[in-house]
C-alpha cells in the first residue's frame, strides 16, 4: 500500500489549473521530495492532501483512504506544516504547543522541549517577537511532536538558515530511519539531491518526472565560465565527456560540467594561463530546462 496517492487529481482555480491529472505515489519509508518553481502546484497538492481544499476532479489518498472522506482518521496519522503559519500573537510558543499536543491527545513537554532545542527555537518568548524562522521552526515542533506516520513539509527550509537546515534534515533522517515516510516539497535542487530517496518534479501543474535522487545526484552540473591568457585548442575539451554545452567566444569558454569543476580548471591550466574562472550551480529554472525541456534557461 502507498501512503501517499494521487490519482488524475486536478484543482482549478477560476479558470486557471494549479494542477493538472497528477497521478503519483509515495513509498512507505521513504523520503519524497515534491520540486518545483514558485506557483508549480506543490502547496496546492499538500493542502489536497490535507482536506484544506476540495479537488476539481480526481482524488488523494493518504493510508489508502480518501483525503476527503477520511479526513479525521488521517488528520491523526499526519504531522504537517503548511506554507504560511499563523500562529496566535499575544501567546508564547510552548502554550501553542502545549494546547496542539491536547488535540494529539497529549505529547509530553519534554518531547516538544527536546525538539525546539534541537531546532534552537525560543519557547518562552511572544509569537509576535518571532521572526519567520523561528515560527515555522514552532510549525515544525508541532508536525514532529506526536511522531507521526507521514510527514507532509510544505517549503520546510525556506525561511531557515544552514543550521536551521541541518537540524532539520536530522530530523528527517530519523524519521526515515524508525521506516515512517516523509514527503517535503522544495524550491533547491540541492536540497533535493541530498536529502531524498525520490523526486516527483513539478513545473506549470503537472507532474514532469519522477526519479530516484541518486540519478539526480549523478547528474549534477554546474555551469562554468573561463578565460584564457591566449588561444588554446577546443578538441581537447570537446573530447571531455564530463563537458558538454561548449560556447567559445575567442578565448573564452562557458560550458556545462558534470562532477567536481575543478578537475576542469585543472585541465584548462595545463592548456594555457586562466585568467579567469567561474563555476556556479545552474538554477532550478536551467536545470529544470536542460533536464526535463521545461522552462527557460536563464
Ligand atoms: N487560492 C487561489 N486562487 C487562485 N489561484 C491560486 C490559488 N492558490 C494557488 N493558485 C495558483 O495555482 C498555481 C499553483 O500554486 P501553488 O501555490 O500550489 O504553487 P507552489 O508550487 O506551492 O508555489 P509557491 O512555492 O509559490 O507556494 C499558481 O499559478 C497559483 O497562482
Amino acid at each position: 500500500m502507498f501512503v501517499a496517492r494521487t490519482e488524475n487529481l486536478t484543482k482549478i482555480y477560476g479558470t486557471r489549473a494549479g494542477i493538472d491529472s497528477l497521478t503519483l505515489e509515495v513509498e512507505p519509508g521513504e523520503v519524497f521530495g515534491f520540486l518545483g518553481p514558485d506557483g508549480a502546484g506543490k502547496t496546492t497538492t499538500i493542502r489536497l492532501f490535507m482536506d484544506l481544499i476540495r479537488p476539481t476532479s480526481g482524488r488523494a489518498l493518504l493510508f489508502g483512504m480518501d483525503s476527503h472522506a477520511q479526513s479525521v482518521h488521517i488528520r491523526k496519522l499526519v504531522g504537517y506544516l503548511p506554507a504560511q503559519m499563523s500562529l496566535p500573537r499575544f501567546t508564547t510558543g510552548a502554550n501553542v504547543l502545549r494546547y496542539f499536543s491536547k488535540l494529539r491527545g497529549g505529547v509530553s513537554f519534554s518531547k516538544i522541549e527536546h525538539l525546539a532545542g534541537r531546532l534552537k527555537v525560543n519557547l518562552n518568548a511572544p509569537i509576535q517577537r518571532l521572526d519567520e524562522a523561528d515560527t515555522f521552526k514552532i510549525g515544525l515542533v508541532q508536525a514532529f511532536m506526536h511522531d507521526p506516520e507521514l510527514l507532509l513539509l510544505d517549503e520546510p527550509t525556506r525561511y531557515l538558515d544552514d543550521a536551521g537546515r541541518e537540524a532539520l534534515y536530522e530530523l528527517i533522517a530519523e524519521v526515515r530511519r524508525e521506516g515512517r515516510t516523509v514527503f517535503i516539497s522544495s524550491r533547491s535542487l540541492n536540497e533535493m539531491e541530498r536529502i531524498t530517496d525520490r523526486v516527483g518534479v513539478i513545473h506549470n501543474g503537472r507532474l514532469v518526472a519522477v526519479e530516484r535522487a541518486v540519478h539526480l545526484r549523478a547528474r549534477a552540473f554546474n555551469k562554468v565560465e573561463m578565460q584564457f591568457a591566449g588561444p588554446v585548442t577546443h578538441e581537447i575539451f570537446e573530447s571531455q565527456p564530463t563537458i558538454r554545452n561548449l560556447r567559445w567566444q575567442e578565448n573564452r569558454l562557458q560550458c556545462l560540467v558534470t562532477g567536481d569543476p575543478q578537475a576542469l580548471l585543472e585541465l584548462a591550466r595545463k592548456q594555457s594561463e586562466v585568467m579567469d574562472f567561474k563555476a556556479r550551480q545552474p538554477s532550478l529554472e536551467e536545470a529544470f530546462s536542460l533536464y526535463y525541456g521545461v522552462g527557460h534557461a536563464g
